[in-house]
């Protein structure tokens, strides 16, 4: 792992790279996926789930009798980690359902918006190199409140394994409606398109690997998706207030997700830069998925500055999924950061927390879109109506601004559509 001291400006680009480069061979491979299975449906996805997944079954959808029997697979401590996970972002994501909003603007006018939720959702679960069942937490749980009339699932099934009976267990607990062994590229482009027994669905939700994120933003011409949220990443600013212990296990916790993973730490200085790499050195010897933290390791960071305004500026620069601040008087920090998916204060709190439990969604924006993209929440199960009612009051009180806008505009229909009901139309024109 790179260690670099006091970066100039002029590297911070540079220093800001991710290891996934805007690959032409993946694109091409990608938009092949797409477009075989917009022609050839079921039967694409059959033949790519056994090339990539080693699927060995037939039938794409996972019926309800192999959901009850496989559920019972689902070891009851698991069973009941998931249960408290689940009640901790239910109550998080219940407390951010958005307001009804109502103003009379001026006497007689009034103005409103509500938030209506969509109604068909497909969401997509990563299951290649884990099965990740708390993402059906993530996004089931906010669909559900949000009030969506239809969830459907895709997530790949291992052929050697069989689907994941913890991703059924939390599909069940979560009331999904319909659940298909679909992975990759391919998962995406079903539920964008539809195939003959996948729905086209009006919004794709969930994180995924570089062909999962390419097609997702392949087919967000055609139907809606939350936002690119690809290979995990995480940035831990430490001061000398930080545990390098701490740093180092919060990074490698990332960094396992698989080799196109990164973490970076940025310290106050070297002497903390330097334990903090000798802290993942040691702990990395101990865990397993090798192949995936060395892969991520060989391209994440350790970054010293000199001063606390440049680590911020880094951070905002770099806009990380996750950013951890392990630093003197964290708030204060945090106050200051205007680009990162979900950030943990002080030396408490884990980024696994987030990942599992604490209430907060875990699918977030990689690869710098945090600058400008939220995670999701409930908000990306829903969309807002506006609404207006004018009485004649205010159709009168409005009248000349809006038939004077309209005739500047050179659009005198606009401004008919007010002089016929406020009544001088017909006069001033048969005169
Ligand atoms: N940003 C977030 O919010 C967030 C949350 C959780 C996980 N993640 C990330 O999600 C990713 C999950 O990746 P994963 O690979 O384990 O599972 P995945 O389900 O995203 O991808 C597996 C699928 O990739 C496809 N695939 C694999 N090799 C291919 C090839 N050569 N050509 C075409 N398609 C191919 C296969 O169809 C397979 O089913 C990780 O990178 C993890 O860091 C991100
Ligand atoms: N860290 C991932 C988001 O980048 C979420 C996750 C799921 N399981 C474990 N971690
Ligand atoms: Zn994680």
């Amino acid at each position: 792992m790179e260690l670099i001291v006091n970066p100039s400006r002029s590297e911070w680009d540079s220093l800001c790279e991710r290891n996934i480069p805007d690959d032409k061979d993946i694109e091409r491979a990608v938009e092949d996926i797409i477009s075989t299975v917009r022609e050839r449906g079921d039967a694409a996805l059959l033949e790519y789930a056994r090339k990539f997944d080693n699927f060995k079954g037939e039938s794409l959808s996972v019926t309800d009798d192999e959901i009850s029997q496989r559920i019972g697979m689902v070891k009851e401590d698991v069973a009941e980690a998931i249960r408290k996970a689940a009640e901790n972002i239910t109550a998080f994501h219940k407390a951010q359902f958005p307001a009804p909003v109502e103003c009379e603007t001026m006497p007689g006018v009034t103005c409103m918006q509500r938030a209506v939720p969509i109604r068909r959702v497909g969401l997509y679960i990563p299951g290649g190199r884990a099965p990740l069942f708390s993402t059906v937490l993530m996004l089931a749980l906010p669909a559900r409140i949000a009030g969506c009339n239809e969830i459907v699932l895709c997530t790949p099934e291992n052929g050697e394994h069989g689907i994941s009976p913890e991703i059924l267990f939390a599909a069940y607990l979560c009331g999904v409606d319909k659940i298909f062994r679909v992975g990759g590229a391919q998962a995406i482009a079903a539920m964008a398109f539809g195939t003959e027994s996948i729905p086209k669905v009006d919004k794709i939700f969930g994180p995924g690997n570089r062909f999962v994120t390419k097609a997702k933003q392949m087919v967000s011409r055609f139907t809606a998706i939350d936002m690119p949220a690809g290979p995990s990443e995480v940035m831990v600013l430490a001061d000398d207030t930080a545990s390098p212990t701490y740093v180092a296990a919060d990074m490698l916790s990332q960094a396992e997700h698989g080799p196109d993973s990164q973490a970076i730490a940025v310290c106050s200085s070297e002497s903390i830069a330097e334990s903090v790499r000798a802290e993942v050195e040691r702990l990395a010897s101990r865990l397993p998925r090798r192949d995936s933290i060395e892969g991520s390791l060989s391209h994440s960071r350790i970054i010293t500055f000199a001063d606390r305004e440049s680590m911020i500026d880094f951070a905002n620069t770099y806009a990380s999924e996750h950013l951890i601040i392990s630093m003197r008087d964290p708030w204060n920090v945090a106050e200051r950061i205007t680009a990162a998916g979900s950030v943990f204060i002080g030396n408490y709190s884990p980024e696994s927390a987030g990942d599992y439990a604490s209430g907060t969604n875990h699918t977030l924006p990689t690869s710098g879109w945090a600058r400008s993209f939220s995670g999701v929440n409930i908000d990306s199960f829903m969309h807002k109506i506006t609404y207006q009612e004018l009485k004649r009051e205010g159709l009168d009180g409005l009248a000349d601004v809006i038939t004077t806008m309209a005739r500047a505009e050179g659009l005198d229909a606009h401004a008919l559509a007010v002089e016929v009901r406020v009544g001088n139309w017909e006069l001033k024109n048969e005169n």
